[in-house]
This record gives C-alpha cells, sequence and structure tokens, in this order.
C-alpha cells in the first residue's frame, strides 16, 4: 500500500496515549475482499485491555470535561482538518480492507469529516434553561454536562463515518470514547485516532480497541464506568448489546438493520426514478442500511421502469475499487457471497425472473455481480431479509393503499424512498409510512446536519444534526433558593 503518510497504517491499538499491541501478543489478519490479499495485522485484544482503555478514558474524562466547548471545538476542527489534508490516503486504506470502489471511500471520508466539523461547533450551543419559578425565593436552573465515558462498536460498511459519526460528538459535549471498529476494516479507525492525537487530542480521550469482538463488547457493555453505548451494525448484536448494557443502566443509541422500501408511482419521472434507485441500491455494492431494499413500482409503469432500470444495472462496472471507472466492488466475505446466491436461487424458485447479474462474479475476490429480480413476490426471502448486497428486487402495487401496506410490512423502520409529484401524495404518504428517514425524489438521504435514524427493529436514537448531541449529554436541574 503506497501511502504519502505511511505512519497512518497502524498495527497497534491507540490505550491512554500509547500505541499497544495485545497483552498476550495474539493479532488479527486483515485482507482486501477484492482479491484476498493480506492487507496486515492487528491486535487481538480482549476483556483486560478494554478494561485499561475504560479506566484511562475515565482519568481523561476528569480534565477533558473541564475543557472549554470552544477549546474542544478548537482541537475537533485541527482532527477535521487532518482528515481531509490525509484524504487520499485514508480513502486508500478503506477501499483495500473494505472494498468500496476509491471514488466511494474519497466520498465517505469527507463524510466522515463533515460530522468532526458540524460537532466542533455544535458543543459550542449546548445551552441550558433558566426556569420561572412557582414559588417565591426560587431559581429553577437546568444545566448539561457530559455523560462520561462512552463506548462504540462500529461496522465494517462505513469503516470511518460511522465512527466520527460517535466520537465527534461525544467529544464535543465533553465525554472520552473507547472505540471497537469490525475485525474486517480496522485500519480506518487506527488511521482516524492516530490523526485525533496528531491534532492535539488527549491522551486517554479516544482510544480504539481492535480484538475478540464478542470479550471487547461484553466489557464494553456491563463496565459500569461507560455510562453510554453507541452501536452501528446488525439488529442481532444490537439486541444482545442493549441488553448487556441494560445490567448498568447505560444510555444507548442503536443503529441497526433496514429493509427500505423504494417506491415508485405512475406519476415519477422515471428517469430520475431509475437513477435514484441506481444510487440507493448499488452504493457500496448494496452494503448500507438505507439501501433500497425493495422496490415498489405502480402498474402503470412496472414494465417500462424494468426496461429502464435493466439498461443501468447493465452498465454497472464489476471489480477491484482500485481500477478506474469501476461502479461495484465486492461483498465484504464469502459468507455474503453464499448469502446472495440463495436469496437469488429463492426468488428464482418463486417466480420471480433474473434480468441482469444473478452469478458470482468471474474475479478472484469476493464479488456478486449486480442483479435485478424482475416479478418479485411477498413470498420471496428478498421482500422480508435485509439483502445487504447487490440484489434489487422489483414489486407491482396497485394505488396508494397497496404501496403503503407492502412498505410497512417489515420489522424495520430505518429509511424508505417516494418518487411522486403528485404533493398531495407526498404528505399524505410520508405520515404513513413508518420509517424515521424519507427520501421524495431523493435516494441519498444522510447529512450530518440532519438526524440519522429509524425506528422499530431498527433501532433507538438520533446521530448527526442538532440532536445527535443530546444523548451524550446529562441533565442536571438546580433548584435553589434566593
Ligand atoms: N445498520 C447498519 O449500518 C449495518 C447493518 N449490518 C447488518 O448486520 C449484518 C451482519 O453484518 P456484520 O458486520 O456481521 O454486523 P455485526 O452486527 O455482526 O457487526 C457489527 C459490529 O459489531 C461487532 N460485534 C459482533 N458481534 C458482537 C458482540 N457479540 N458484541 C459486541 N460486538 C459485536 C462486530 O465486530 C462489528 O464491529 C449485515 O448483513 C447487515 O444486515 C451490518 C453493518 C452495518
Ligand atoms: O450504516 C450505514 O449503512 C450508513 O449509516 C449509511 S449512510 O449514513 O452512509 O447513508
Amino acid at each position: 500500500m503506497q501511502l504519502k503518510n505511511p505512519d497512518l497504517l497502524r498495527h497497534q491499538c491507540l490505550i491512554n496515549g500509547q500505541w499497544l499491541s495485545a497483552t498476550e501478543g495474539g493479532v488479527i489478519e486483515v485482507t482486501n475482499p477484492a482479491n484476498g490479499e493480506l492487507v496486515g495485522v492487528v491486535p487481538k485484544m480482549g476483556k483486560a485491555e478494554t478494561a485499561v482503555a475504560i479506566e484511562g478514558a475515565n482519568v481523561a474524562f476528569q480534565a477533558w470535561r473541564e475543557y472549554t466547548a470552544k477549546e474542544r471545538g478548537t482541537l475537533l476542527r485541527k482532527w477535521f482538518d487532518l482528515i481531509m489534508a490525509n484524504q487520499a490516503d485514508l480513502a486508500l486504506i478503506m477501499t483495500i480492507e473494505q472494498g468500496k470502489p476509491l471514488a466511494e471511500s474519497m466520498g465517505e471520508i469527507a463524510f466522515a469529516a463533515a460530522y468532526v466539523d458540524w460537532f466542533a461547533e455544535e458543543g459550542k450551543r449546548v445551552y441550558g434553561d433558566l426556569i420561572p419559578a412557582t414559588q417565591r425565593n426560587r431559581q429553577l436552573v437546568v444545566m448539561k454536562e457530559p455523560v462520561g465515558v462512552c463506548a462504540a462498536v462500529t461496522p465494517w460498511n462505513f469503516p470511518a463515518a460511522m465512527i466520527t459519526r460517535k466520537a465527534a460528538p461525544a467529544l464535543a459535549a465533553g465525554c472520552t470514547i473507547v472505540i471497537k471498529p469490525a475485525s474486517q476494516t480496522p485500519f480506518s479507525a487506527l488511521a482516524l485516532c492516530y490523526l485525533a492525537e496528531q491534532a492535539g487530542i488527549p491522551a486517554g480521550v479516544i482510544n480504539v480497541v481492535t480484538g475478540d469482538s464478542g470479550a471487547i463488547g461484553t466489557e464494553l457493555s456491563t463496565n459500569p464506568t461507560v455510562r453510554k453505548l453507541s452501536f452501528t451494525g446488525s439488529t442481532s448484536v444490537g439486541i444482545k448489546l442493549m441488553e448487556q448494557s441494560a445490567s448498568t443502566v447505560k444510555k444507548v443509541t442503536m443503529e441497526l438493520g433496514g429493509n427500505a422500501p423504494f417506491i415508485v408511482f405512475n406519476d415519477a419521472d422515471l428517469d430520475a426514478a431509475v437513477e435514484g434507485a441506481i444510487v440507493s441500491k448499488f452504493r457500496n455494492s448494496g452494503q448500507t442500511c438505507v439501501c433500497a431494499n425493495r422496490i415498489l413500482v405502480q402498474e402503470g409503469v412496472y414494465e417500462e421502469f424494468i426496461k429502464r432500470f435493466t439498461i443501468a444495472v447493465n452498465a454497472l462496472k464489476l471489480g477491484n475499487g482500485m481500477e478506474p471507472g469501476v461502479t461495484s466492488g465486492p461483498v465484504i466475505d464469502a459468507k455474503a457471497v453464499k448469502f446472495m446466491t440463495a436469496l437469488v436461487d429463492d426468488a428464482k424458485a418463486k417466480g420471480g425472473k433474473i434480468v441482469a447479474g444473478g452469478k458470482v462474479g468471474d474475479l478472484p475476490g469476493t464479488f456478486f455481480e449486480p442483479t435485478l429480480v424482475a416479478y418479485a413476490s411477498e413470498d420471496m426471502r428478498v421482500a422480508k431479509e435485509e439483502i445487504f448486497g447487490p440484489i434489487a428486487p422489483v414489486f407491482a402495487f396497485k394505488d396508494e393503499a397497496d404501496a403503503i401496506r407492502l412498505a410497512n410490512d417489515t420489522e424495520y423502520g430505518l429509511a424508505c424512498y417516494l418518487y411522486t409529484n403528485d404533493n398531495k401524495r407526498i404528505w399524505k404518504m410520508s405520515s404513513k409510512l413508518e420509517y424515521g428517514m424519507v427520501g421524495i425524489n431523493v435516494s441519498l438521504v444522510a447529512t450530518e446536519v440532519a438526524p440519522f435514524g429509524g425506528m422499530k427493529a431498527s433501532g433507538v436514537g438520533r446521530e448527526g444534526s442538532k440532536y445527535g448531541i443530546d444523548d451524550y449529554l446529562e441533565i442536571k436541574y438546580l433548584c435553589i433558593e434566593t
């Protein structure tokens, strides 16, 4: 890996300002999903190292909370500047360990940096209240204080943005944090924390522990010093972490799975809908929690949509994300390839028609072709399960009532998309769709200035926006005799 700044490629974890190997010397191998080549190794840490990191974060918290919001903001701004100055190297690390095309990695690094920039400012707007008392000689004051030591467990699909989306509000609020990145993509996390150290963020404020997910996760979720845990990943693991966090009554933010409907009405701009479906479905090879998981097209335009969408899917270029022009990289591992094959076989067995792709990619890594399943039906696995890969099932619906029924027929409630030019329908549908985020003639909704999150099995809490810092704060009410 040819980096301009070789110091970014870290093979140890940052704990209390020290770069450490695992106590027992174990390592985890990280491979490139595009070709199976070894990228490098990181420490295989566990409960003991995690406990040390938590204790160090607690010591650091005592001083960090005394910094003014402006002082913390200045350091976060320096972190932002260093992330952007190293964008190309960070993107290269991401593509090699995660597989997404280099252009997408460049975009994610800018997206990750945007959260740091946003919360560098937002920390300075954590206001309290003075409440008119109901009794004479009383002053009622509301203060907001940092919750303390926080934990973050993050996924492989956005190895940088999911870290800064948690670390930036935590640090801006005056908290400290211990991060457990996905074992598939640790180098992005380690590089980001190296840059935080270079920005002058004090030792112990931000820590990274790589290794045994179960052991590290159990310590993070049960250690009483940790007051807040933020997780992005599968609903099953999220539930487990919520259960484990309950024993010490932690605040939790859970960004979990999704099953996004992408609804196209007869009156929609079909070219815009096709373009939006390509972006929403095939970004990161379909491995995002907000990807279009079910494409619902009204009967009047179904055949025309399939015709245009087939052309667009066949125009996607599958390959190594380092190659110019590649739009679709590998899926994360062989397990994902096997899952995609099972979903396609199930759809075919239940009457679906594979009009594009449908096969394992004929490339050295873990590739699956961008796939279009026409004439999808509700009894198929792709109707109920989070695909998390490059398969686009297209279902037909009759009218608004049918679209709402189909769209809400899932335990998830994260993102959904609506393509129509009827304003009355937009407001009526938006109020009935059981999702935390609604894209209306828009297929990419995530931004640092808006609340990201959902309901039902998609989790609790919001990240980003002015709402994203609240869960890193405690409200303290003072009742003062005057
Ligand atoms: N909502 C989202 O953005 C994401 C959703 N997913 C969903 O999860 C499915 C599986 O993907 P995975 O990466 O395997 O997700 P996962 O939920 O297994 O892993 C996410 C993170 O949790 C950690 N983890 C796993 N088991 C843990 C435990 N017992 N205690 C503490 N931490 C633990 C992993 O090491 C990783 O850092 C995907 O197919 C997709 O459906 C996965 C990634 C992101
Ligand atoms: O976890 C994810 O899939 C991301 O949150 C999706 S996004 O924020 O990049 O849209």
